[in-house]
């Protein structure tokens, strides 16, 4: 295959697996969309973890809220789990690299805020720990699956929303979270402010 055809096939794959989302996920990103304005509305927060490229999604969608996604607006409260070295290495050294977002859940998360777990496989241990920490804390989990959810979809409870992306391919799941992250985004600006 010459490098233009594997171009070719990396975006019709993409564009394949976005197809697919559109047909399954919109009634789950609804939800979620829902979950968050709810917890935005009555002062809660909204905190974010993910492994790898998801540990960039975390950070991309925090991002977006405490600064701006579109449209002029205030900063809306949210943090990523994911940024602060000290508290990341500090955790993984003295108890358990799978504790490195739940202890922070169990320090910061308060009843009504929404913790947002990304996983492509749903079963990175640290994450599957973060979503019990936030049950324990009473915050409500929305969770960015793949594949077909892994142990992290069976730890999910009634309040909680899954928003998976049902194919194999690591990157191909990314990029559709990434697009799910920023609908999540439009619908809390206009569901917030309007226009
Ligand atoms: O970005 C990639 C591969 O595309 C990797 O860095 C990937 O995010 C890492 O292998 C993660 O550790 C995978 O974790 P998870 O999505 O299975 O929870
Ligand atoms: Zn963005």
């Amino acid at each position: 295959m010459t490098a233009s055809e594997r171009i070719a096939q990396q975006f019709h794959a993409s564009i394949q697996t976005k197809q697919t989302a559109l047909d399954q996920l919109p009634p789950f990103i609804e939800q979620a969309g829902r979950a968050m304005v709810d917890c935005l509305q009555q002062e809660g927060r909204i905190l974010s973890c993910g492994n790898g490229g998801s540990a960039g999604d975390a950070q991309h969608f925090s991002s977006e809220l405490l600064n701006r996604f579109e449209m002029e607006r205030p900063g809306l409260p949210a943090i990523a789990l994911t940024t602060d070295s000290s508290t990341l290495t500090s955790i993984a050294n003295d108890y358990d690299f799978n504790e490195v977002f739940a202890r922070q859940i169990r320090a910061l998360a308060l009843p009504g805020d929404v913790v947002l777990a990304i996983s492509t496989s749903g079963g990175s241990d640290n994450i599957i720990r973060a979503i019990e920490a936030a049950h324990d804390r009473g915050a409500r989990v929305v969770a960015l699956s793949g594949r077909d959810g892994g142990p992290m979809a069976l730890k999910l409870g009634p309040d909680d929303v899954e928003i998976r992306v049902p194919i194999e391919v690591t990157a191909r799941i990314q990029e559709t979270h990434l697009l799910v992250i920023h609908c999540l985004c439009d619908l809390i600006d206009h569901q917030l402010f309007g226009g």
